[in-house]
């Protein structure tokens, strides 16, 4: 029998007996003003917040929630089934934790932490190469669970060939590799408070621990952090590339390939005729693009160019059971989940983030089941309709 998730609710109710509540929120959507009170607003500004005005940020919340489920009733739903399969392994849910790099400005557990946190649940961790810990040192947290890699592009092929050789030698399995940062945005919130965690060295650990990265300094890296940090900034990624590029990638990397950031019909099919393997609609949960098509908006566009050439999963904006749900009816594979675990983490080290991923999953089985559904297969865009008011 597969496990149901919705048993969350339940042990809550009971712990409730001996007087006990939960650490933290249910509704995932208060973690983060917990979050600014608790560590103030340099790292949550920097978490929190997206590119320009915010408007693309807004537009992916109210793109999940003008979307309306209409369930269906008397359809046995006693036995459900979460379990999805994702670039041909079984997952226990449709879900998986997005690339967050810097983690270390949220909790001194850093991304370990998140990867114990996700290992503990069955949910694929996807490492980000700005994380604040090494990728092997991760992977070496995550034990025996699924181990993914997100993928900033380096300019130096060097450095980039040594990332893949790196991800590969630490039991790597999928390379996520994001298209959308090229460059960082204009970010107000950052800007306004002149904060970068890189400039401080956090988000560096896989580059500075390079040796082709270390190749190309004139001297260590602890004896002139400063130029170690210019190398990074001017190498992190390039905004040269192009389709074409993607052959070297194929070339180096023997397991699955992911593209991030794809938000375009046309995009997924050139992922296609690259010879990829899935792609993530997303729009970096409004980081990159200010004024940019919400990811929902662009999901079933994506899913029909895909077809069943790539597998597609979908990020920007999943804060609750029900975006969940959503994501899945227009056509996603599986959800990666964002900031709401990076404040799980700062609230609570690894014990926030197992609760935050309890919580959506937990939701997200009670929305399926009172909809009418036992697995996420049964989805379909019939069981949505679209608030125009
Ligand atoms: C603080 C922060 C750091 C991030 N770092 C990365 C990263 O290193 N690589 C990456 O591909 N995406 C990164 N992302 C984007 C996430 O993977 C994901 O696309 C985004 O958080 C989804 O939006 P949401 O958090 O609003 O749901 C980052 C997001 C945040 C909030
Ligand atoms: C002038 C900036 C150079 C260094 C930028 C590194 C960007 C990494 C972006 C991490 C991320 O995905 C995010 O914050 O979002």
């Amino acid at each position: 029998m597969a496990k149901h998730w919705a048993d969350f609710q339940y042990e809550i109710y009971l712990n409730g007996l001996t007087g006990a509540v939960p650490r933290l929120p249910t509704d995932l959507t208060r973690l983060e003003a917990l979050t600014e009170r608790r560590l103030g607003p340099g790292p949550v500004g920097y978490v929190a917040g997206s590119a320009g005005d915010g408007s693309t940020a807004r537009a992916n919340r109210a793109a999940l929630e003008r979307r309306r489920i209409v369930p269906r009733m008397l359809r046995d739903v006693h036995e459900r089934d979460l379990s999805v399969e994702v670039l041909g392994r079984c997952l226990p849910a449709p879900l998986a934790l997005a690339p967050v790099g810097v983690l270390s400005i949220m909790h001194p557990d850093a991304e370990p932490a998140a990867a114990r946190a996700a290992a503990a649940q069955g949910v694929p961790y996807i490492l980000s190469s700005a994380s604040s810990t090494p990728m092997e040192q991760v992977a070496e947290a995550m034990g025996d669970a699924e181990r993914w890699f997100q993928l900033y592009w380096p300019k130096d092929r060097e450095v980039a060939r040594s990332f893949l050789n790196r991800a590969r030698a630490a039991g790597y399995t999928a390379l996520f590799v994001t298209l959308d940062t090229p460059l960082l945005s204009w970010r107000p919130r950052d800007l306004d408070q002149a904060y970068l965690p890189f400039l401080h060295g956090v988000g560096t650990a896989n580059y500075f621990s390079d040796p082709a990265f270390r190749a190309g300094l004139a001297k260590p890296v602890h004896e002139d952090p400063d130029a170690a940090v210019t190398h990074f900034v001017g190498m992190f990624a390039d905004p040269g590339k192009t389709w074409p590029d993607l052959a070297f990638l194929r070339e180096n990397w023997d397991g699955p390939i992911v593209l991030k950031g794809v938000l375009h019909p046309d995009d997924a099919r050139q992922a296609a005729d690259a010879g990829m393997d899935g792609v993530v609609v997303s729009n970096h949960g409004g980081r990159q693009v200010a004024g940019a098509v919400a990811a929902a908006d662009a999901l079933p566009g994506v899913v029909e160019a895909a077809g069943d050439r790539l597998t597609v999963l979908f990020d920007s904006g999943v804060r609750t059971g029900d975006d969940v749900f959503k994501a899945l009816a227009l056509g996603a594979r599986a959800v990666l989940l964002g900031r709401p675990y990076a404040y799980g983490l700062a609230l609570d080290g690894q014990a926030g983030v197992e609760h935050v991923i309890r919580c959506l999953l937990a939701e997200f089985d009670l929305t399926l089941a009172l909809s009418g559904h036992a697995s996420p297969s049964a989805l379909s865009p019939a069981d949505l309709v679209e608030d125009t008011a």
